[in-house]
């Protein structure tokens, strides 16, 4: 089961190398069946916080206004044994074991694609880390969700971002993982007013409900995490993150996870919930939940992968055999090509194909007569072939005629004869495609 998300993650991976990303294009996306979690939420609702606790690390960056402006395909994979290593697809050769590395690299990697302008862009980041304390998952983040657009931030801003997050969410195969603080009041999240609309039957939305130690005395979350206040198909889980405090003493993340279990277990109102709640808890939960889902999916990524290969290989072989590189193997091709036009033509002459009459009706009629209608007195003047000689091979005695002189006057010539011979292919056409698209590929590959 481990290597099945093992296997969508590699999937994933080459769906970005080669710009799929589940934007419109001409080819079926592959990207958008294959099943992914995304994590969904207001500002400063405690996405990060949530990513941060299921990897057990700090890397994600931190700042004030829109800090997520691209989204992060951040892939889990857990290893037997060793050091925990990061690496970003767009640096393959790189080993990262410095989180706070990691984290430059994202902001870094963002203001490349966007510039420092604060804008926002669908083009994802991928970051894959290899631990022997996560649980294999996939997991997006997505900027977070505002109201008003910042200094700095153009005003479509809002929209877009909302925009970025429904074209993600509203994918049938995208898990939402929709974060929602416990300290403000649930009808007003930005995370479940946009999961609902995408999922009204809450059949693929996970509720994750954050800062529940931050509720004021005397409220508890129990209603919603049982289920009575806003029911999802799936159990809410609560988690109890790093406050801003813990974050700035360097509260390690082991620490925070000791403590948020210890949340859990000692609070009256929680308690026989506990079993369920905490960020170890989601990450295993988010695990299972993406295996099954990936399993159902299965047979829709295999007949989707080998429709795309039918189509691909059928215009493959409309295309032609490679085209080779060296200057040798391109004037065989260009033999070829001209054998098989040869050939082809030769049939239309013989009647073996349809058309041939109408060739012969070009040759005997059309470019004779075209012909005919050229003035070539001039070029061809005593006065001007005298010229041309002179010019070309000054006086000499000659046997025969003048090379270089005699050269010229066939070039001019045939400039003057070019616009009845191009008619005269041209009237080609309607004889048969497929000496067309021979001749046509003989140019392209003459020309290059
Ligand atoms: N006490 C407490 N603080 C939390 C909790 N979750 C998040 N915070 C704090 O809330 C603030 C915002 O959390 P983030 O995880 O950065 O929120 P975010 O949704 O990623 O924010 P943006 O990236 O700005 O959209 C930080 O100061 C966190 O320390 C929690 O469960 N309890």
């Amino acid at each position: 089961m481990e290597n099945l998300i093992s296997l969508v993650n590699k999937i994933q991976r080459a769906c970005t190398a080669l710009g799929d990303h589940g934007e419109a294009s001409a080819l079926p996306t592959l990207w958008d069946s294959l099943p992914a979690i995304a994590v969904v939420g207001g500002q400063s609702s405690g996405k990060s916080s949530v990513l941060e606790s299921i990897v057990g690390k700090d890397f994600l960056p931190r700042g004030s206004g829109i800090v997520t402006r691209r989204p992060l395909v951040l892939q889990l994979h857990k290893i037997d044994e060793g050091r925990e290593y990061a690496e970003f697809l767009h640096l393959p050769r790189r080993r990262f074991t410095d989180f706070a590395a990691v984290r430059k690299e994202i902001q870094d990697e963002t203001d490349r694609e966007t510039g420092r302008t604060k804008q926002i862009s669908s083009v994802p980041i991928h970051l894959s880390i290899y631990s022997p304390y996560v649980v294999n998952l996939t997991l997006i983040d997505l900027p977070g969700l505002t109201k008003v657009a910042v200094e700095g931030q153009p005003d479509g801003i809002v929209q877009d971002i909302e925009n970025m997050v429904r074209s993600y969410i509203e994918k049938p195969n995208c898990i939402i993982l929709a974060i929602s603080p416990a300290n403000q009041d649930l009808a007003t999240s930005d995370a479940i007013r946009i999961s609902r609309e995408v999922d009204p039957t809450g059949e693929r939305t996970l509720g994750v409900l954050t800062k529940i130690d931050l509720m004021d005395k005397g409220t508890d979350a129990v209603e919603i995490l049982e289920g009575r206040a806003y029911r999802l198909k799936f159990p809410w889980i609560g988690v109890v993150n790093r406050s801003q405090a813990d974050i700035n003493k360097n509260v390690d993340m082991i620490a925070a996870r000791r403590r948020e279990r210890e949340y859990f277990a000692n609070t009256p109102e929680y308690k026989h919930l506990a079993h369920r709640m905490g960020s170890e808890h989601l990450g295993k939960v988010l695990s299972k939940h993406l295996e099954t889902v990936i399993k159902s999916k299965i047979p829709g990524i295999q007949s989707l992968i080998s429709k795309t290969i039918a189509e691909l290989e059928a215009e493959l072989s409309r295309l032609g055999k490679p085209i080779a590189a060296d200057a040798g193997g391109k004037l065989y091709t260009i033999m070829e090509i001209c054998r098989l036009f040869d050939q082809i033509y030769k049939e239309h002459l013989d009647g073996v194909r349809p058309g041939g009459d109408k060739i012969y009706y070009v040759f005997d009629n059309q470019l004779p007569a075209a012909l005919k209608r050229l003035q070539f007195d001039k070029q061809l003047s005593m006065e001007n072939v005298r010229k041309l000689i002179t010019e070309a091979d000054g006086y000499q005695p000659h046997l025969i005629a003048p090379e270089q002189g005699y050269r010229r006057l066939i070039e001019s010539s045939l400039v003057t004869i070019r616009g009845p011979a191009e008619a005269a292919v041209d009237a080609h056409k309607e004889v048969g495609a497929q000496t067309n698209f021979i001749a046509e590929s003989l140019i392209i590959l003459c020309a290059s």
